[in-house]
């Protein structure tokens, strides 16, 4: 089994714009990123496969494979499918609060495909026995997407529900749920940034995403 996280770091997290200036987006990005990749390691998942594109630097001491393509998401991650044969476990890069255990409950399924959803309709975790019997079409209503390729595939599915894993990082709100249910790098870096220590984090937070 491999993991493969899907990466972007330049101009990454748009939606997080009223909240995060562009350097703080790129640096915080990394931070979930290095999260996520503690709790796959935490988990026993040793082979990572980091998916960017060649501008996207990932840090030399985050010991993960870096496989590069100019393609977008969707045709990057299907031409990686083409070429392997062990089953993938895709988790996208901003989900800082997956813990091993998420990781664990997953790949231990009976299913040809795991599924996590992510709020809005968009696909969190992908879990794929078989990736030459599947293919990913990310963006727009994903989630629905993901399900019924499993199903033209003839693959069973199993719908994993989890509020820590449906979390992905994408606006100014989602950030409060990190002070909350967060860990690691991601959280100590919006915890100094908020100065979570005032309490006034989340009404800050909450006024820069209303802004
Ligand atoms: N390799 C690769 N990863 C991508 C690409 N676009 C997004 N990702 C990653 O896919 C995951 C989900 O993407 P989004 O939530 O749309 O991330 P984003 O594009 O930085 O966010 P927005 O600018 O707010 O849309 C994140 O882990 C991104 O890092 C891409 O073109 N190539
Ligand atoms: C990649 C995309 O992320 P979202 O735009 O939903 O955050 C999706 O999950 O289909």
């Amino acid at each position: 089994m491999k993991a493969l996280i899907p990466y972007k770091k330049k101009n990454a997290k748009s939606r997080l714009s009223p909240a995060l200036t562009l350097e703080e987006r790129e640096d915080f990005v990394e931070l979930m990123l290095r999260d996520v990749i503690s709790s796959l390691k935490e988990a026993g998942i040793d082979e990572i496969d980091v998916l960017t594109t060649p501008d996207n630097g990932v840090p030399k001491d985050l010991d993960v494979n870096v496989v590069l393509s100019e393609h977008d998401l969707n045709e990057a991650i299907n031409a990686y499918l083409e070429q392997e044969n062990k089953p993938i476990f895709i988790i996208m890069a901003d989900l800082p609060l997956v813990r091993a255990k998420h990781i664990e409950d997953i790949v231990s399924r009976m299913e040809d495909v795991v599924i996590v959803p992510g709020k809005g309709g968009g696909t969190n975790v992908i879990f794929i026995k078989d990736p030459s019997n599947y293919y990913v079409k990310y963006y727009g209503s994903s989630f629905l997407n993901h399900c019924n390729i499993a199903k033209d595939r003839g693959c069973s599915v199993f719908i994993y529900d989890s509020f820590m894993l449906s979390t992905d990082i994408d606006e100014p709100h989602d950030l409060v749920e990190i002070m909350l249910h967060g860990h690691g790098n991601s959280q100590k870096y919006v915890n100094e940034r908020f100065d979570m220590k005032t309490g006034k984090a989340r009404a800050k937070i909450n006024a820069a995403g209303d802004a």
